[in-house]
């Protein structure tokens, strides 16, 4: 080789080596006892450490946060297969604890990072060695979740009726649907209620149509403190709040749906310094073979809605049971 291109070769070692210490990734390289090899300008910024205290030590004993068992078996199979490995932030937010500076996501507390594990061959062709990337992939990972908790908030505000915070009446006539399916599949008992507030026309008339809204966010409200975990309740219609009470026949549906009606009708709530009590009639019905389809169980308890109603309101009506 000529002087010119010894010049040149050490002038390339010298770009290589500037550009690795100054790369905005993370470079490490270890040896297969895993000892620090390399340690980039990027590691030194966000550790504290300087590559000059800690080549030669061991990864595990300087950083003994991370997650040794995991990384090392992932090492390992880098070594043995000579395959690149991907640890991604959403596997793992990070794996060096760095503390994350940047301004704009300055609301997480430590980089989120992507990290590759490649191997590396020493002049025989062995693989000695294995380098860490590490990318801090912060900006990426917050706007990442911040869209997710939009998207969930949006789906949240889709689902959800806005005068009682029930499910809304699309959201719960397809839970409705869901049900039946499950009881064609696995038989258990479920039943349907229909909550109607008796004479709303009359108090949308003598106290306005915000006393009105007030009156069914009050029995929303005493619906809601029955629910079990179990059980879906939803705004059907105006005036009209549905549950699908799973794991219930109509008899045991009959004492929950007494509960809200009894409670209803001991209660009042208060609009303009006035005092109203207001009354519900409460349709039941439990899902049969014979009813085949959402919409038949659906009409099967409107009409056991209809029969409170026509009973004299203020009480419970089931369908095809004697309750
Ligand atoms: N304030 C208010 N009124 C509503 C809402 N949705 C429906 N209504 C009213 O509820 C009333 C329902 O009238 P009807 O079907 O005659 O029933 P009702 O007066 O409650 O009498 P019964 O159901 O037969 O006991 C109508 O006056 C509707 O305008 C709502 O979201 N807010």
């Amino acid at each position: 080789m000529s002087k010119v291109d010894d010049l040149n070769a050490m002038n390339e070692l010298h770009w290589l080596i500037d550009m690795v210490q100054t790369i905005e990734v993370g470079l490490v390289v270890l040896d297969r006892q895993y000892n620090i090899q390399l340690w980039n300008g990027f590691m030194e910024n966000h550790s504290g450490i300087s590559p000059n205290d800690i080549k030669g030590s061991n990864l595990f004993d300087r950083f003994d946060d991370l997650p040794a068992t995991w990384l090392k078996q992932k090492m390992e199979s880098v070594f043995l297969l000579n395959n690149q490995a991907f640890i991604s932030w959403e596997q793992r937010p990070y794996v060096f604890k760095f503390r994350n500076y940047r301004p704009i996501t300055g609301r997480a507390e430590f980089m989120f990072q992507n990290i590759t594990l490649l191997p590396l061959s020493s002049l025989t062709g062995q693989i000695t060695h294995l380098s860490m990337i590490v990318y801090d992939v912060t900006d990426v990972a917050i706007n990442k979740m911040q869209l997710d908790n939009a998207t969930d908030k949006l789906q949240l505000h889709n689902q959800t009726d806005a005068l009682t915070l029930l499910l809304n009446r699309r959201y719960w006539l397809q839970n409705a649907v869901q049900e039946f399916e499950r009881f064609n599949r696995y038989c258990e008992p479920v039943s349907m209620l229909l909550i109607d507030l008796d004479h709303l026309k009359q108090i949308n008339e003598t106290y306005g149509h915000i006393a009105g809204d007030r009156a069914i966010q009050h029995v929303a409200h005493v619906m809601k403190k029955n629910l079990r975990t179990t059980d879906i309740g939803g705004r059907y219609g105006g005036e009209t709040l549905g549950i699908i009470l799973n794991h219930s026949s109509a008899t045991e549906s009959a004492i929950q749906a007494e509960r809200v009606r009894a409670e209803i009708e001991a209660a009042e709530f208060t609009y303009n310094s006035r005092k109203i009590k207001v009354t519900v009639s409460i349709g039941i019905c439990e899902l049969t073979e014979e009813l085949q389809s959402p919409d038949k169980w659906l009409d099967k308890t409107d009409e056991a809605l209809a029969l409170a109603k026509v009973s004299g309101r203020n009480c419970i009506k089931a369908i095809g049971t004697q309750l």
